[in-house]
């Protein structure tokens, strides 16, 4: 069955909260000490309530859960810096790309959803039942019946804009980040896994599983709760994991060592497409942006 393209509209943007002037000080001392104390004994035992009310609910079988970015927000940017971890140590340095700010991000606003709607089509052709399947030898000839070049065009379009992105958050040029691979599309539902290629689930170190990466990205095409149930992005910190829930044209990236283990959920129903888009600062593991021959 052919796919179905879903052009959803963009949401407003969300705005920030400017903070204010400090107005709290000056107005405790009016109340007599005594209201004071159990005006402040009701706040505290209120927050504890509140606390723990918010504990339980995100607390998941994983223990305790933070949100980072939810399906319904329209995020503008949002960056995480963390240590890096000592992974890019025991590889060759590439001063001005490899990691020395290490951390996460996620934007809503680098691809249009109507542009994750175009990428999705595409992914529903490339149902193949692996993981990684190589286009080209797959297809033969017969690419040119399943992409055009303004498939391609918009692919490293999409590809540029990621690119540029992650390069601002981290402080580093555009032009010192190569691509590499594999990069690929996933599509995800909840048949059983054929190959351990498909266990997606399992908790990974990029740069672990792939060798080459340096900092990673991912491209989501479908929405959580509205396309498929499960299957949120899980960062894995000591104490306290931290989702990002899919959303149709959100972006998340991070730089690939251990400081960013992570996993998937598994998908519960429903199909999940998103795209991996990852970068190397190694020349020698760079790939050509896919072209149509
Ligand atoms: O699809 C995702 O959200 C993450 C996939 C992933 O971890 C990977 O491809 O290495
Ligand atoms: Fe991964």
């Amino acid at each position: 069955m052919a796919p179905q393209r879903r052009a959803a509209p963009r949401g407003p943007e969300s705005g920030g909260t400017a903070a204010g002037p400090d107005r709290g000080g000056r107005r405790h001392s009016r109340y007599p000490r005594g209201c004071w104390d159990s005006g402040w004994l009701f706040l505290l035992s209120s927050a504890a309530v509140g606390g723990l009310l918010s504990w339980s609910y995100l607390s998941t079988e994983d223990g305790v859960t933070e949100v980072l970015a939810r399906h319904s927000e329209n995020l503008q940017g949002k960056f995480i810096e963390i240590p890096c971890s000592e992974d890019y140590d025991s590889h060759k340095r590439f001063e001005g790309c490899t990691p020395r700010k290490c951390g996460r991000g996620v934007t809503d606003v680098v691809i249009t959803r109507e542009e994750a709607s175009i990428l999705d089509l595409h992914s529903g052709a490339l149902s193949l039942g692996k993981h990684f399947v190589n286009l080209y030898r797959y297809f033969g000839d017969k690419i040119q019946d399943i992409f055009t070049e303004e498939d391609f065009a918009l692919y490293r379009d999409v590809r540029q804009r990621i690119q540029q992105r992650i390069a601002q958050a981290f402080g580093i040029s555009s032009a010192s980040m190569y691509l590499t691979k594999p990069t690929f599309f996933s599509r995800i539902n909840n048949t059983e896994a054929k190959t351990t290629h498909d266990e997606y689930w399992h908790p990974h170190v990029d740069k672990v599983t792939y060798g080459s990466f340096d900092y990673t990205s991912l491209l989501y095409l479908s929405d959580y709760t509205e396309d498929f149930g499960g299957g949120r992005f899980v960062f894995m910190d000591a104490g306290s994991n931290k989702t990002i829930e899919p959303r149709a044209g959100r972006v998340s990236f991070f730089t690939s060592g251990s400081e960013n283990l992570h996993r998937v959920e598994k998908v519960h129903w429903g199909t999940r497409y998103a795209i991996t888009i990852s970068f190397t600062c190694n020349p020698d593991h760079g790939i050509g942006d896919p072209v149509l021959m």
